[in-house]
């Protein structure tokens, strides 16, 4: 059963949480565990907003157990290392992405793939081994297990490169497993938000060719001469859809509700491979003739575990790549959430928290 971490753990903590499906966040005062041998204490500097916190501050999920404080890109400053911890030092920066435990024994811990663990513990939402809730990055700190803190790049903007920690780890991870970073090769992104503007970014350090593919005519320019794709398509534009049917070789599909398959699909070239990072609350339809016809391949892929995410920090560090932001106060909390449901994100939101809480 669980029990209530404001009675079982000893340190005060404070954060905005949401309290019902309306979403709506505000203060709430909690507790966190002390700090153990194999510990790290943060004090939250900055928290991305992900997309992902707004479904379940709404419950678009129904999995969601309020109070919730969400926040999963969490970058901060070490303020206590446990005795067994030698990766860091007091003072380091550091940063935590959408897990802080799994079991460490499974075949998928094993292999570096802590997030497809079964018994993972997610940043939020999620409980302790002790059955004590536990509570995101929308707070003043946290302390995590040393295997699930990540070293922050020393010429990486902190409030900036805060979001790799969930954005860029979930785009990052598909491309290198399922083989889409061969220079030259042409990727198409779906979705133009927090997940997509990074894609982009990637995608362009890999050396590929990369297409746009968004229903907002309106972001053409700045994906362009900002963010560095190649091109722009408007899903909504059936000339243009039709005439980039058969040209792309990957998709990374970011979009966070239900939408057709098969105009992407058919955006594939034979062999194409589309692979879906977007949490849509309902099933999407499949259409299963042209992945036949074409013998294409549609795959899914969750964040990554904490060795690849590393990596992709410092290949992010190396090539420049940080997010673009928009720095918010946490009391714009519910604002940046509202703006977010109308895709007014330019991209990615993220609370300057230490500074506003
Ligand atoms: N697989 C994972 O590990 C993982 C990790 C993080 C986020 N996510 C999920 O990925 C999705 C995107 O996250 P984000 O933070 O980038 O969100 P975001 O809101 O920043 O971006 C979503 C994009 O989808 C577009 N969009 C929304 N509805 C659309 C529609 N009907 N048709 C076409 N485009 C539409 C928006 O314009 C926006 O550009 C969310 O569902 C989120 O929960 C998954
Ligand atoms: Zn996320
Ligand atoms: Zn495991």
């Amino acid at each position: 059963m669980s029990k209530s971490a404001e009675e079982e753990h000893p340190q005060k903590a404070f954060g905005w949480a949401a309290r019902d499906n309306s979403g709506i966040l505000s203060p709430f005062r909690f507790s966190r565990r002390d700090n153990g041998e194999d510990d790290v204490t943060l004090k939250v500097l900055y928290c991305g907003v992900c997309h992902s916190d707004l479904h379940i501050a709404r419950n678009d999920w129904g999995f969601t157990h309020y109070p919730v404080v969400p926040g999963h890109e969490i970058v901060g400053v070490a303020t206590k290392v446990g005795k067994n911890v030698k990766k860091f030092k007091v003072g380091d920066r550091v940063g935590v992405g959408v897990m802080v435990g799994s079991c460490k024994t499974c075949e998928c811990c094993q292999q570096d793939l802590e997030n497809y663990c079964p018994r993972i513990i997610f940043t939020y939402n999620s409980h302790n081994p002790d059955g004590t809730r536990n509570y995101g990055g929308y707070s003043d700190m946290i302390v995590v297990d040393q295997r699930y803190v990540l070293r922050f790049p020393d010429n990486m903007p902190l409030d900036a490169g805060a979001p790799l920690l969930c954005a860029g780890i979930t785009v990052y991870s598909p491309m290198k497993y399922y083989g889409m970073t061969e220079a030259g090769k042409h990727l198409g992104v779906a979705g133009l938000g927090g997940l997509g503007h990074v894609a982009v970014k990637i995608g362009k350090a890999f050396g590929l060719k990369v297409t746009v593919i968004s229903s907002s005519p309106s972001k053409e320019s700045e994906a362009i001469n900002r963010l560095g794709a190649d091109s722009f398509l408007v899903s909504s534009d059936p000339a243009k859809m039709k005439s980039a049917i058969g040209t792309m070789d990957y998709i990374i599909d970011t979009v966070s509700a239900v939408h057709p398959l098969l105009p992407l699909l058919s955006l594939l070239k034979v062999n194409g491979k589309l692979v879906t990072v977007g949490l849509p609350n309902k099933p999407l339809e499949l259409p299963i003739f042209p992945l036949i016809l074409g013998r294409k391949l549609v795959g899914g892929s969750d964040s990554g575990g904490m060795k690849e995410t590393q990596e992709m920090l410092d290949f992010c560090a190396k090539h420049n790549i940080a997010a673009d932001i928009e720095l918010i106060r946490m009391d714009d909390i519910n604002t940046a959430m509202e703006r977010l449901t109308k895709s007014d994100v330019r991209y990615r939101f993220v609370i300057d928290v230490a500074n506003s809480l």
